[in-house]
């Protein structure tokens, strides 16, 4: 495809030029206000099926380190939420910021957190293949979750030490075993809205749900990563727009988390 980065001269800034949809009305990512956003008493709570999730490998594409897995069937969904019927996880990968460590895509009235760990996962009851479904309004579900420096987190170890293997670009290594549940915060309560992927091809395929509690990451842990980071995602003009409707709260309700 069409070469892109985070540079000055193939960063966001200019990803219009090959890919006018930037300019859209749905685009992400995009400062989260709280306030302006209204309580949907019809969203339930998300749910994640990710007990016999089948990670394969971890890669360096040149723009991120992912976390694939066995998408062959609906052995590890999200469903519930805005969603009508359960997306498949296909993959995740973190979005780390440069020396400044304000790496995360969105932010929360103008406050942007270490790093962001997106969770992406496709509409497979209607679309035949993830790139089908990646152009497809209704055809993707993203999970994102803010990443914070505090404590050490106990699993993220795991994921930096396996990017010591895939460090530089094109660069792919096993990585079998990994249950991504151990990366959710205590609780499931999340903004949702519609938008799109926040590197090209910026396809407007996205249903957002951005969880409130970050999770815990060490000083070392998010250092490794801004140090290895492909890139700090600068802010776009439009990344600030609001979108049309505001995201809806999740459900007030009070539930238990999954049990790890
Ligand atoms: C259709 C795009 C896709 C590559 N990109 C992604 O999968 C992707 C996924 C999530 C996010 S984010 N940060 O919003 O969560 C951004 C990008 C993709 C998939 C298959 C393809 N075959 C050929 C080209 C090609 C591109
Ligand atoms: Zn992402």
């Amino acid at each position: 495809g069409k070469h892109w980065g985070y540079g000055k001269d193939d960063g966001p800034s200019i990803w219009h030029q090959n890919f006018p949809v930037a300019e859209g009305d749905r685009q992400s990512p995009i400062d989260i206000m709280p306030q302006q956003a209204s309580h949907d008493p019809n969203l339930g709570p998300i749910v994640l099926n990710y007990d016999h999730c089948t990670s394969l490998n971890i890669c360096n594409n040149g723009h991120s380190v992912v976390v694939e897995f066995d998408d062959t069937d609906d052995r590890s969904v999200i469903l519930g939420g805005p969603l009508d019927n359960p997306y498949r996880l296909k993959q995740f990968h973190f979005h780390w910021g440069g020396k400044g460590c304000h790496g995360s895509e969105h932010t929360v009235e103008g406050n942007s957190y270490a790093s962001e760990l997106h969770l992406v996962h496709w509409n497979a009851v209607k679309y035949r293949s993830f790139g089908e479904a990646a152009s497809a309004p209704d055809g993707l579900a993203v999970l994102g979750i803010f990443l914070e420096t505090g404590d050490d987190h106990r699993w993220l170890h795991t994921i930096t030490d396996a990017l010591y293997m895939v460090k530089y670009k094109a660069s792919v290594t096993d990585f079998k075993g990994f249950n991504p549940k151990c990366l959710l915060p205590s609780s499931l309560h999340y903004w949702t809205y519609l938008g799109s992927l926040t590197t090209p091809p910026l396809h407007e395929s996205v249903t957002w749900i951005v969880l409130k509690e970050p999770i815990a990451v060490s000083e070392r842990q998010a250092s490794f990563e801004c140090s290895c980071s492909l890139g700090r995602k600068r802010i776009r003009g439009y990344a600030w727009k609001i979108t049309s409707g505001p995201p809806s709260l999740s459900k007030a309700g009070k539930y238990a988390p999954p049990i790890n």
